[in-house]
């Protein structure tokens, strides 16, 4: 489960990533990025396809090596920290597509979250996940693979909650998933930060949906910050809107 993790004294982010820069080879894919993410907040970052989100966090968790900046989390580097060590740290990533182990079952799938972990701690935190995704709690024992799209980004959320984060990285939740299940699992989200006070960074192309929960938003387009600010200004600008968010 999330360590509860009260607000730094001095107000310093949980992360803090200053002029980042991520390449696939020679391909660079990040220019420069800059964000924050304070303790216990819900930051999102949007853009179009291929602006550079999933490239962002696959350099904040390890998968791609960070060409240039730093990334600092809870007052150390993690820029190029290999993920295997990131994640006993507390950053844990869901990636995109979900990729549950579809032979597995719901349970089985959630005890392989807690891998770093102690098994009997595991146990425990499952029973405490599961009261936020009652429809994983039905079908604890149906194989992964025969879940919805939504059920399936559920289950792929709990899994990472098993890993004990302290800061909970979503690669594009609403991909896939229909629209009711989306307003569930937002709002799952939303819940878990308040009950549980976990820090969030988001990355999705809904952008409506991703602003509805977050604190702060950040648009990037083709591997650059192009605007930021606090979510409910973001959502509530027309101009920005139509410039960034096809609104
Ligand atoms: N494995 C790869 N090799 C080379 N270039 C890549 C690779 N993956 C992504 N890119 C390029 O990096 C850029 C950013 O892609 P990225 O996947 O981060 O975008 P995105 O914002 O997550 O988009 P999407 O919503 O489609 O996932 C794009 O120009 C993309 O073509």
């Amino acid at each position: 489960m999330a360590n509860a993790v009260e607000p730094d004294p001095h107000g310093e982010p949980l992360l803090r990533v200053d002029n980042l820069s991520a390449a696939y080879g020679k391909i660079r894919a990040l220019h420069g990025v800059s964000i924050e993410v304070p303790q216990a907040a819900i930051v999102c970052v949007l853009g179009a396809n291929g602006a550079g989100k999933t490239t962002l966090l696959r350099a904040l968790s390890g998968l791609l090596p960070v060409t240039g900046g730093t990334a600092i989390f809870s007052g150390q580097s993690i820029a190029n920290v290999p993920a295997e060590q990131l994640v006993p740290r507390g950053v844990v990533h869901v990636p995109q597509g979900r990729m549950v182990f579809a032979q597995l079952s719901v349970k089985e799938n959630l005890v392989l979250g807690g891998y770093t972990r102690p098994a009997a701690e595991v146990r425990h935190d499952i029973d405490r996940v599961l009261g936020y995704f009652p429809r994983l709690k039905e079908r604890i024992t149906s194989r992964a693979g025969t879940l919805s799209g939504g059920e399936q980004q559920m289950l792929a959320i709990a899994r990472g909650l098993l890993a004990k984060p302290r800061l909970l990285m979503l690669d594009e939740p609403s991909m896939g998933v229909a629209p009711i299940l989306k307003d569930a699992i937002f709002s799952t989200l939303r819940d878990i930060r308040d009950q549980e006070r976990l820090t969030l960074l988001i990355v999705e192309q809904d952008a409506d949906i991703a602003l509805d929960i977050s604190d702060q938003g950040y648009v990037i387009e083709t591997g650059r910050v192009v605007m930021h600010g606090p979510a409910a200004e973001l959502a509530g600008n027309e101009d920005i809107r139509r410039a960034y968010l096809g609104g």
